[in-house]
């Protein structure tokens, strides 16, 4: 995810690649990312927080714990905290940097990568509202940004965090309806995906509601209707509300694996 952010920034030129820098236990991890973007690689957590404004915390929140751990002595309330892990609360952050520390919870998704991102994110308390320009100026860099209540950042994980890989499987599963009905894979993948894109760029854009959408597409008797009764008997909506629940569920379960 930090890479795709990185890359996505770099991209669309809201920051520059001499002013970012990267670490990771992994040497041929950083040194990689820092070969193929410009970007800076430093060996440890420590000697990056010293020549940085923004610390962009992204790791598994599983692994949380350790590195807030790590960067509680050297953080102080000139750096902008910005964390990306789900479930990871911002009590939690700040409990572990100490008083005073100004961090902001950020829910992101892979799509930034393309500047078609979706995230929303949650100031602290010690946050300022230039620490949520800065945020929102980046995260509009890579695509559309929100702000909300920390209360609702595990429905947002739930949904646009996680929702590129549902889409990614309805994208495969109309290909697969697509080569069963006697189309090329190749020809299949590329008239879903263009579906998908199309279709979510006519709810962005006409701001006409989606039943609507789905109305103009019906014919009365016609192919639409035979394939919408298909999925409604398959209980394909009950199954997309239960895959965001149960991602939403799973982000709030995180909070309490993440400072150990
Ligand atoms: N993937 C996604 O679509 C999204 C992910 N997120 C959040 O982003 C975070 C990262 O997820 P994701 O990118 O998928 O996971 P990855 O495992 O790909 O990235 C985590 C990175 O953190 C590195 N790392 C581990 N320990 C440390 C440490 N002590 N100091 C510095 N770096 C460390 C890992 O290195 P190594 O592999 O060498 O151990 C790895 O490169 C998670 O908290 C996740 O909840 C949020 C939104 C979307
Ligand atoms: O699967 C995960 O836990 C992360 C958080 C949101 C998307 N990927």
């Amino acid at each position: 995810m930090a890479s795709a952010l990185i890359r996505g920034m770099i991209r669309a030129g809201v920051t520059t690649a001499d002013l970012v820098s990267t670490s990771d236990p992994l040497a041929s991890t950083r040194d990689e990312l820092a070969r193929e973007t410009g970007i800076t690689a430093a060996a440890s957590n420590f000697a990056m927080v010293e020549r940085s404004d923004v610390l962009v915390l992204a790791v598994k929140p599983q692994s949380m714990g350790q590195v807030l751990r790590e960067l509680a002595a050297v953080v102080t309330p000139d750096h902008l905290v910005v964390s990306i892990a789900a479930g990871v609360s911002i009590a939690t952050i700040s409990d572990a940097l100490g008083a005073g520390r100004r961090v902001v919870r950020v829910m992101p998704n892979t799509p930034a990568l393309l500047g078609e991102g979706a995230s929303a994110y949650a100031l602290g308390p010690n946050a300022t509202s230039d620490d949520a320009a800065v945020v929102q100026a980046f995260l509009d860099s890579v695509g559309r940004a929100v702000r909300v209540p920390e209360s609702q950042l595990d429905a947002v994980t739930g949904l646009s965090g996680s929702g590129p890989a549902f889409v990614y499987m309805i994208i495969e599963a109309l290909s697969d309806g697509g080569v069963r009905a006697g189309l090329p894979r190749d020809v299949a993948t590329m008239l879903a995906a263009q579906t998908v894109l199309g279709s979510a760029r006519m709810v962005l854009e006409t701001n006409l509601h989606p039943g609507a959408l789905k109305d103009q597409v019906t014919s009365p008797g016609g192919t639409t209707i035979a394939g919408l009764h298909a999925l409604e008997r398959a209980g394909v909506r009950g199954a997309l509300i239960d895959a965001v629940q149960a991602a939403a569920h799973r982000s709030a379960e995180l909070a309490a694996v993440a400072p150990q």
